[in-house]
């Protein structure tokens, strides 16, 4: 049986549970309230080194599907704004809804995107591996990227007319080729803050790039994601898997600083 998950019995409110730093002092999703972020002058742009990232593969791991990448040398990484150093692409992965109004995890004063995506780096400067970088405070960089219904999304196609080889928990299949900066908005302006994993482990140790306009998806590219299951071949039971989203947690005082 799995340890977690998004259901009555195992989602997010009773993680704490299992995971007692659920009610930790740097948690997230959060609620993002513009007007409550300090602009930061002395952030600079966000800088995507993705050229010559490598995909391997696609995996549905039971709670999302998940692009991985080569993560053996600095060939894709994020620099610039809030980050110290380069980060290294490791993975990038979705969460969405079972209707459009809610499914992303940040919200922005409240307001709930169809989906979000997340674009998964670690600290291969300070770190050996991304398991070691993955519980330390400046770890992880996690780009977000809101996605909103609309017009039919151009290179969104790529992911959506591959996801039936991925329909059960478990499932993976060759992925090459794919560089995630088509699934970018044209303008990278960014909220940021010190947040965790949204899922367990909950790990502290994400420095979160929240950007700020959305890309546009279609309905029936969206459509796509919900016929993926959270649960094994083998199992009886089909749980499509869907609101596989941890709302927002508390600020406890924590500054979201604003790109402009
Ligand atoms: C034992 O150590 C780990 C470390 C990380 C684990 C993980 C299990 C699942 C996901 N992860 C992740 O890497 C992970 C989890 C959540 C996110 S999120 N949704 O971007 O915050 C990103 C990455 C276990
Ligand atoms: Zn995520």
């Amino acid at each position: 049986g799995n340890l977690w998950g998004y259901g009555e019995q195992d989602g997010p409110s009773v993680w704490h549970k299992n995971y007692p730093v659920a009610e930790g002092a740097r948690q997230s999703p959060i609620d993002i309230v513009p007007h409550q972020a300090s602009h930061d002058p002395s952030l600079g742009p966000i800088v995507l080194n993705y050229d010559k990232c490598t995909s391997i593969k696609i995996a549905n791991n039971g709670h999302s599907v998940v692009v991985e990448f080569e993560d053996s040398d600095d060939r894709s990484v994020i620099q610039g704004g809030p980050l110290g150093n380069p980060y290294r692409l490791k993975q990038f992965h979705f969460h969405w809804g079972g209707k459009d109004c809610h499914g992303s995890e940040h919200t922005v004063a409240g307001k709930s995107y169809a989906s979000e995506l997340h674009l998964v780096h670690w600290n291969a400067v300070k770190y050996k591996t991304f398991e070691e970088a993955a519980t330390a405070p400046d770890g992880l960089a996690v780009l977000g990227i809101f996605l909103e219904t609309g017009d039919n999304h151009r290179w969104l196609h790529t992911i959506t007319d591959v996801l039936y080889t991925v329909k059960f928990k478990g499932s993976v299949t060759d992925f090459k080729g794919f560089n995630p900066k088509c699934l970018l908005p044209s303008s990278l302006h960014y909220w940021t803050y010190l947040g965790s994993l949204t899922t367990p482990p909950l790990y502290e140790s994400v420095t979160w790039i929240v950007v700020k306009d959305p890309i546009i998806v279609s309905e029936k590219q969206l459509g796509k994601f919900r016929m993926l299951v959270f649960t094994g071949e083998e199992e009886d039971q089909r749980t499509r898997m869907e609101n596989n989203f941890r709302p927002p947690q508390p600020l406890k005082g924590r500054k979201v600083r604003s790109s402009n």
